[in-house]
């Protein structure tokens, strides 16, 4: 049976006197593909920063692993890109190499050097978003969708068991934010990496992921894409909070 990585019981959030979050449930477990959408202001990124131990749980429980995530040790078994990585000043002076490289420090400590296997390990993680004929460029001198596969080796290169991303094609043009999804689906699908991303794009994301989450303070649907497919236009309405009509793919292709 698959592993679970991630279970979120009962999870609540305020800001101030704000309630963001409230009594949101989700289980991720090995190898799935989550598209968590939902609109401005819905709780998407809070929840990713809750995730990634950014703010701290204040009601409920999350669990990485199977452990409390209070107690999680194996951070390298988290990757995640932010959706500022691909905004590089083109005078930053490090390479793709050294930037992907700086992915296994907090495995080997600041104060270790780095070995004939660790720069494997690096060639290996551009290898699989293509970017391996980029190794000695300078970050700064990249497009945004370079920049953008760039920090996904940095995040692959300590192999993770989930990629978990916040919005990563803010700033890519369009054929790009295409051929990085194809990317995505790859490394799930032949790497067996599960994925957890946060997306206005959700036409696009929805046809690839496997599962979806749709979250508007609470959490309105988490379940397989099939099932996804199936909420009606008065289900998908309440949880964007105004009127939706969607355009089904059946009826598109007509
Ligand atoms: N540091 C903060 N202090 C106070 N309120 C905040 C803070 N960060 C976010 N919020 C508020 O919490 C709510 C949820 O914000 P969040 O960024 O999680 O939403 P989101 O779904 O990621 O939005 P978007 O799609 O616009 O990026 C918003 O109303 C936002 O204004």
């Amino acid at each position: 049976m698959a592993r679970t990585l991630i279970n979120i019981r009962n999870v609540s959030y305020r800001y101030h006197d704000v309630d963001v979050l409230k009594n949101i449930d989700l289980m991720v477990k090995e190898g799935e593909f989550w598209a968590l959408i939902g609109p401005n202001g819905s709780g998407k990124s809070t929840l990713i920063k809750l995730l990634l131990g950014l703010l701290p749980v204040q009601k409920g429980e999350i669990e990485w692993f199977g452990e409390p995530i209070q107690q999680l040790k194996n951070r390298d078994q988290i990757g995640y890109v932010s959706q500022k990585s691909n905004a590089f000043n083109s005078s930053f002076p490090a390479t793709v190499f050294e930037v992907v490289r700086s992915g296994l420090v907090s495995q080997k400590g600041l104060f270790s050097r780095f070995t004939k296997a660790d720069e494997v390990k690096v060639h290996e993680a551009l290898q699989l978003v293509q970017m391996d004929q980029f190794a000695g460029r300078s970050i700064g001198q990249l497009s945004g969708g370079q920049q953008q596969r760039a920090f996904i080796a940095r995040a692959l290169v300590s192999k993770p068991s989930i990629l978990i991303m916040d919005e990563p094609t803010v700033g890519i043009d369009q054929q790009n934010v295409e051929k990085f999804y194809e990317l995505l689906h790859r490394l799930n699908e032949q790497q067996g990496i599960a994925i957890l991303l946060v997306t206005h794009e959700i036409d696009l994301v929805t046809s690839l992921a496997s599962h979806v989450a749709c979250l508007n303070q609470t959490m309105h649907f988490h379940g397989g894409q099939q099932q996804y497919e199936q909420l009606d236009d008065e289900q998908y309405s309440k949880w964007y909070g105004h009127p939706v009509r969607r355009v089904h793919q059946k009826e598109g292709a007509e």
